[in-house]
């Protein structure tokens, strides 16, 4: 990196405030960055990257030392999330890189550059389970690529992995982190071995004890993430898959043929309108409900959030699942279990939407778990298991 000069240092901060300048905050920042680089074909790849670290490093700062210029914003943006920058070496040359994010959060503190406490704008809205400091300051961290492999298939992957020398973690038997922007999709040999699953997400399949032959309905199916999951180690379980969007279901059908899955059902269900003209009165032995929610459990992946999301929607999105809850539970047998599941950290998707189900739809807590994934790399997410009474 020493080879940065002063002129090419320059030219990526044009770069990243053009780029900066162009975005909204209305479409996620990964979409528009892919339209801005394709109308700026000028750039290289060397260029492309350099703006896509600068913006996003930017953007994990949040809300913090808003009072500084835009510059200054983004050499602390560089100083926290990196260990390495010619940006810092060139604008600070004082400030040590080394330092742990720690030291690093405390210095700036004592320059009276930065308060940890301003860079999460929402925090007063975070589970009491969230360690609020922790979750704050792992914003910095880009979290790691995790896939989830298919049973018996372990050994094969990793000589993949060993031959391509491709840096890998096991978790655990079937999870594996790799290192963010690993590229996959070259071998065609992982197509359906491999899902590229959150470790987070992996972990809710805990929740999701059923017995063989059962029939289940994942009522927010999307492209199928859980509901592969949930298939690896239950195989002999009838499953429906619902969305309210036909587009989705078509990815769903693509990943199940990939993977080898051809016994399923598939139903468009908009869950906030009468159920009965689609699913009769069909009742299910196991439900999975992953909400559609705010996501702030996986900001770390898209951080232009703690700067563009406004607080309005967390309440917009707890009556939606509280609507959703209601109206999937008309379909589940009674001692059955309603398996929810958000990837929010914010109380009023979480917590209290179990104690709605509870309370207003007759269930009992079997067990509940905050996924603090911040410790890990990972998202972070709730997921909890209710029987109706
Ligand atoms: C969190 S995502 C599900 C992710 C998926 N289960 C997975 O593991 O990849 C929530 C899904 O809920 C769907 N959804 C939103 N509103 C809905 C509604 N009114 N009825 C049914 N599904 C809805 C969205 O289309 C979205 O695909």
């Amino acid at each position: 990196m020493s080879d940065f000069s002063e002129k090419r240092v320059q030219q990526q901060i044009r770069n990243f405030e053009r780029a900066m300048d162009g975005y909204e905050g209305n479409e996620p920042f990964a979409r528009y960055l892919t339209s801005f680089f394709k109308l700026n074909k000028q750039m290289g790849s060397k260029d492309r990257k350099w703006t896509s670290r600068l913006c996003y490093n930017y953007f994990r700062l949040g809300k913090g030392a808003t009072q500084l210029s835009q510059q200054k914003r983004l050499i602390i943006a560089e100083y926290l999330c990196e260990t390495e920058s010619p940006f810092v070496a060139l604008f600070e040359p004082d400030w040590n890189l080394s330092l742990s994010l720690e030291e690093k959060i405390a210095f700036l503190k004592k320059l009276e550059l930065l308060e940890l406490d301003t860079i999460f704008p929402f925090k007063n809205y975070l589970s009491s389970a969230i360690d609020q400091v922790d979750f704050i300051q792992n914003q910095f961290l880009q979290p790691d690529l995790f896939i989830r492999i298919r049973k018996g298939k372990e050994k094969f992957v990793k000589a993949i992995f060993e031959a391509e020398q491709i840096g890998y973690k096991f978790i655990t038997e079937q999870t594996v982190a790799l290192a963010n922007g690993t590229s996959l999709q070259r071998f065609k040999d992982l197509d359906g071995v491999i899902e590229v699953q959150d470790l987070s997400s992996q972990r809710t399949l805990e929740f999701m004890d059923a017995l063989p032959k059962e029939n289940w309905w994942d009522a927010c199916a999307a492209s199928g993430g859980k509901a592969l999951l949930f298939l690896d180690k239950h195989p002999t379980i009838n499953l429906l898959v619902s969305d309210v969007r036909m587009s989705i279901l078509r990815n769903l059908d693509e990943r199940f043929e990939r993977a080898g899955i051809k016994a399923y059902r598939k139903k468009i269900v908009d869950l906030t309108k009468d159920t009965t003209p689609i699913l009769g009165a069909e009742l299910f032995d196991g439900i999975i409900l992953d909400a559609p929610c705010t996501g702030s459990g996986t900001w770390g992946r898209s951080p232009e959030n703690m700067s563009y999301f406004n607080a309005k929607k967390i309440d917009e999105f707890a009556t939606l699942q509280k609507e959703i809850a209601k109206n999937v539970s008309l379909h589940l047998k009674v001692g059955k279990p309603l398996v929810y599941i958000t990837c929010s950290v914010f109380e009023k998707e979480n917590e209290e939407v179990i104690a709605y189900i509870q309370k207003e739809l007759g269930y009992s807590l079997h067990s509940y778990k905050v996924l603090k994934g911040y410790y890990e790399k990972a998202d972070s997410m709730f997921v909890a298991r209710l029987i109706k009474l």
